[in-house]
């Protein structure tokens, strides 16, 4: 297509003016513009909720100028692209990462406050985009934002979903789940993209064909439904490249059944045709994984049918040679949720494009990478033959097709050991036969990855034992990142601006191992003296938050010990619960004079659990039932409170980690693949208690173990450790919390039985009894630094001095390097 632009173009250039310009009067022109012509109040009244849209049109119009340039380039360059495929994106908010990244916050700020608006309470205006679970789609969101640093040529493609992921309402002490229909009053960070939809198929049959003499299959389905795009631009700091984040919605396609229209069946035409809108309708609020729903399968198939219809028609406006794909298109798979992708190519690329089967498997081999986010191998996706046969027969035809094909190519390589092929095989018989998805990713893809060094060792040992023996060049490992722009720079302002005063630059917020040039103030007084208020502000902010929201009042002197992240019993937040027990027991047994030398805690729990997950629910209540108790406890006093924070999200996040002395990432060894909390807190400068486990162990090398507060059992002592459960007898302080539970000191007896019975002798699988010692010491370690507030304010520093390593700019450049094979592309500013 002529690149050149149209004749009328220099006339378009001309009539506007060539860029929207970011000085307040600017600003205050086009908020008050948008006030009037988009929210449609006047100008004269309008509300912080209003104003809050005026000024997000307002910033949207700026990132739609950086993003038709961005795009135009990348037209013009025809780099190689990424598409990072994604079924969940964490997002939260938009407009302060918005105008941080553009770098007109404070012109905002100024533009709002002579219109008589302050920055800070509009922010709060704007809802979190919740279309996600837990760690994987909020590292799917940070790797957006590194990306678009990064200058790097990508686009993100997932479900825009019209309900996001559940509100977390608390009433007494239990969960209870409301939906989060956050597009109740629209979306001013998105652009419905009409002229962008492509039909998406499902069910039916498969024919045989000849065509030209050779015979070819013919999908013909027997539903369709239309996948309209919705683009969500992405800006990069300092920067002008804005990449695109293209969601996608479910419609009914355009066919309209006229001959029930004429019967007077109406009603039940258009219900059935709004039926086509739930594929996109619900985010599943599972951070495990779902075996066998048909409506999360058609969510897997209809993100990646629509993204890979548009990804090769992009291919194809420029290229007439499928041999170039893999030298222009990189495809990442998030875990196996998009896994489909795979089939879905070979089935493009052989029944329409009329590609040889070999041809098209060697594009097919050269362009998926797979990242794995599990563990647990219970935990790895399973698809039922039946279900993908009814809803994708094609499909499930080429999957057989590929397995057949690879256990030819296996008994090569290892002979007729059933055992070995039958664990390797895609497809696994038995009582339901069912496709497994990460066996199909690892054969598709030339890299399989973890998410830290820890991870990707399980896999090579454990979970994909087999598979790294045959293909050990395919594993790597990505240790996960998180983006400093949102989990400093936009969250903890003040001490953004302490670490630039100190490092002289402001270059660390895109080049962040500049943090490092901290360490040799580590002891520096006056930056002890700085850098203690910075942490004060955050802590005032957080403890007004807690009073707001549960009416204690906190006290700043006390040891802020926060543990916030999806509820899991892995996760251990039933050990964090009873050892807030043990030291409450300890205060109430203690001598009034004793209790002057308790170290005083306020207890932050936070996190969502699964609605399914009875256990996780019951933990939840427990510590309700826990913060009862010692929260009116007068004889505690400030020594010790707990408090639960509800609905923990992405802004709630942005909130508690400021201010947060300890964090605690206490899993049982082997079980978190990464974590990217703990990331986020050591940026802030706040002290980690934590287990050796995931990013855990590369964080103690990038700071040392004398800046932490470890405990626990090493991963390789955890299989003995389950081994000799049965016999191994727990401390007494262990048995005699649990006693203290199980005796209903905090009431509901029979309820929390279940879980006082989980955690006694061998069904303590998760070695709560056996690690509760060394946790106890670690407590009491951090107790003791935390009374020698120089000591815990250089481990602070220190800390953050040490985060630069677990940035998403690092996790996007091994990426970019040495799997994607992409270069940055940078939009002339
Ligand atoms: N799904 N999944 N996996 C997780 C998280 N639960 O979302 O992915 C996260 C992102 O890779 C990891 O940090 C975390 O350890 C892992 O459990």
């Amino acid at each position: 297509a002529g690149l050149g632009p149209k004749p009328q173009a220099e006339r378009m250039f001309a009539l506007m003016d060539r860029f929207l310009s970011n000085d307040p009067v600017s600003l205050q022109k086009d908020i008050l513009d948008h006030v009037e012509y988009t929210v449609a109040r006047s100008r004269f009244s309008f509300d912080d909720f209003e104003a809050y849209q005026a000024l997000a049109h307002s910033v949207r119009d700026r990132l739609i100028e950086r993003w038709h340039d961005t795009q135009q380039y990348f037209k013009r360059k025809d780099p190689k692209r990424l598409y990072f495929l994604s079924l969940e994106f964490l997002m939260g908010r938009s407009l302060s990462n918005s105008v941080i990244n553009l770098g007109i916050r404070d012109q905002c700020a100024d533009a709002l406050s002579q219109l008589g608006f302050e920055y800070e309470v509009l922010a709060e205006q704007e809802g979190d985009a919740a279309l996600g679970n837990g760690g994987l789609a909020r590292l799917s969101a940070c790797q957006m934002d590194s990306l678009a640093t990064l200058d790097y040529p990508a686009w993100g493609y997932g479900l825009r979903y019209q309900y996001g992921l559940f509100r977390q309402v608390i009433l007494d002490g239990f969960q209870h789940e409301q939906p989060d229909y956050w597009l109740n009053f629209g979306n001013p960070w998105e652009i419905e993209r009409v002229h962008v939809s492509y039909p998406v198929k499902f069910y039916g049959t498969v024919e045989e064909e000849t065509l030209n003499g050779k015979s070819c299959k013919v999908w013909l389905p027997g539903e369709t439904v239309e996948a309209v795009a919705y683009d969500n631009p992405i800006p990069g700091y300092g920067t002008r490249n804005t990449i695109n984040l293209r969601l996608w919605a479910a419609k009914p396609d355009g066919q309209y059944d006229m001959e029930s229209y004429n019967t007077g069946d109406y009603i039940n035409a258009v219900v059935n045709r709004q039926r086509a809108e739930t594929i996109s309708c619900v985010l599943y609020p599972d951070d495990r994984s779902y075996q066998g729903k048909e409506l999360r399968l058609k969510q897997h198939y209809f993100f990646v049918s629509a993204s890979l219809q548009d990804i090769i028609r992009r291919f194809k406006d420029g290229h007439n040679n499928f041999d170039d794909f893999p030298e222009k298109v990189a495809l990442q798979l998030n875990d196996t949720h998009p896994s489909l992708a795979v089939v879905e190519v070979m089935r493009v690329l052989v029944d329409e494009e009329h590609l040889g089967w070999d041809q098209a498997w060697n594009i097919v081999c050269r362009i998926f990478s797979f990242t794995t986010h599990t563990v647990l191998p219970e935990a790895l996706e399973k698809i039922p033959v039946d279900l993908l046969g009814s809803l994708l027969p094609r499909h499930l035809q080429i999957i057989y097709d590929i397995n057949f094909n690879f256990m030819e190519e296996l008994k090569k390589r290892i002979g007729l050991d059933f055992n070995r092929l039958s664990q390797m095989s895609i497809v696994e018989e038995g009582a339901v036969k069912s496709i497994r998805m990460a066996n199909l990713s690892i054969v598709c893809s030339h890299t399989v990855n973890g998410v830290s060094r820890m991870h990707s060792e399980l896999l090579k040992t454990r979970v994909f034992k087999d598979f790294y023996e045959l293909w050990p060049h395919k594993f790597q490992y990505k240790t996960n990142g998180v983006t400093q722009r949102r989990w400093i720079v936009v969250s903890n302002p003040s001490l953004c601006a302490l670490i630039s005063k100190w490092l002289g630059t402001e270059a660390w917020i895109r080049d962040i191992d500049l943090l490092i040039g901290l360490q040799e103030f580590a002891a520096d007084a006056d930056l002890h003296q700085e850098w203690k208020m910075v942490r004060k502000v955050n802590k005032m902010r957080l403890a007004e938050y807690i009073e707001a929201m549960s009416g204690v009042k906190v006290s700043l002197d006390a040891m802020f010990d926060v543990q916030i992240k999806r509820i899991h019993e892995y996760k251990r937040q039933l050990l964090n619960i009873l050892s807030i027990i043990h030291r409450y027991d300890c205060i109430k047994n203690m001598e009034k004079t004793q209790r002057r030398k308790v170290v005083p805690r306020v207890c932050i729990v936070g996190g969502k659990a699964a609605p399914g997950y009875e256990v996780a629910k019951k933990i939840i209540k427990l510590c309700h039932a826990v913060a009862e108790k010692i929260n009116n406890d007068a004889d505690v006093g400030d020594l010790l409170k707990l408090i639960f924070v509800p609905d923990y999200n992405v802004s709630v996040a942005e909130l508690v980690i400021p201010g947060a002395d300890l964090s605690q990432h206490i899993s049982t060894a082997g079980h978190e693949a990464s974590g990217t909390g703990c990331m986020k807190f050591l940026m802030n400068g706040c002290l980690l208690l934590a287990t050796a486990d995931g990013s855990t162990v590369e964080i103690i090398e990038e700071i040392g173990e004398e800046n932490m507060f470890l405990f626990g059992a090493k991963v390789h002592e955890v299989p003995a450790l389950r081994e000799k459960s049965s016999d191994h007898k727990a401390p007494l302080q262990f048995s005699h919390v649990v006693r203290m539970v199980r005796d209903g000191h905090f009431g509901f007896k029979d309820y929390f039985k279940s879980l006082c019975d989980g955690v006694e002798g061998d069904s303590d699988f998760y070695l709560l009894g056996s690690d509760f010692a060394s946790y106890l010491e670690a407590q009491a370690a951090a107790d003791k630094a935390f009374v020698d507030q120089e000591k815990w304010t250089q481990m602070s520093i220190l800390s953050t001095a040490g985060s630069g390593r677990f940035s998403s700019d690092r996790t996007i450049e091994d990426y970019a390097e040495t799997t994607w094979g992409i270069e940055p592309c940078k939009c002339p500013s």
